[in-house]
């Protein structure tokens, strides 16, 4: 099956460096962004998910009149990702910004939800 929609106007070969870089060299940068394209399409569908989770939790919360936001959650969430991020070499505090961005989206859609449910909570 090939691929639909997906990345029809998408030119993997787009580069405002073609006209300053070695043939060779753009050959091995254009494999290496390879892996790029296929990590940044994997945020993607991860995040798909992570946020269709998210919005259950959200209707469930919004049904029972509980707040948008668990600071104890967020609180454990966040030092067990930067240990994670510790033993992966990641900067942790670049996994907590990330992970606080994101969780800051969330509790916008929460609240949301609550407001389109109850009239604000
Ligand atoms: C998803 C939830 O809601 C909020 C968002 C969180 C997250 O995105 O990880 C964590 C805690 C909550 O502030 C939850 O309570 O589980």
């Amino acid at each position: 099956m090939t691929e639909p929609h997906l990345a029809d106007d998408f030119d993997p070969t787009a580069s405002s460096l073609s006209d300053q870089v070695a043939p060779e060299v753009m050959a091995e940068l254009l494999a290496v962004r390879g892996s790029i394209d296929n990590i940044d399409a994997t945020l993607v569908y991860l995040l798909a998910e992570r946020f269709k989770a998210t919005q259950r939790v959200g209707y469930l919360k919004a049904r029972h009149k509980l707040p948008p936001a668990d600071p104890d959650r967020e609180t454990a969430q966040i030092g067990r990702l930067r240990r994670l991020a510790e033993e992966a070499h990641l900067d942790p505090a670049f996994a907590e910004k990330f992970l606080n961005f994101i969780i800051s989206e969330v509790i916008r859609h929460h609240q949301a939800i609550s407001d389109e449910h109850n009239g604000g909570n």
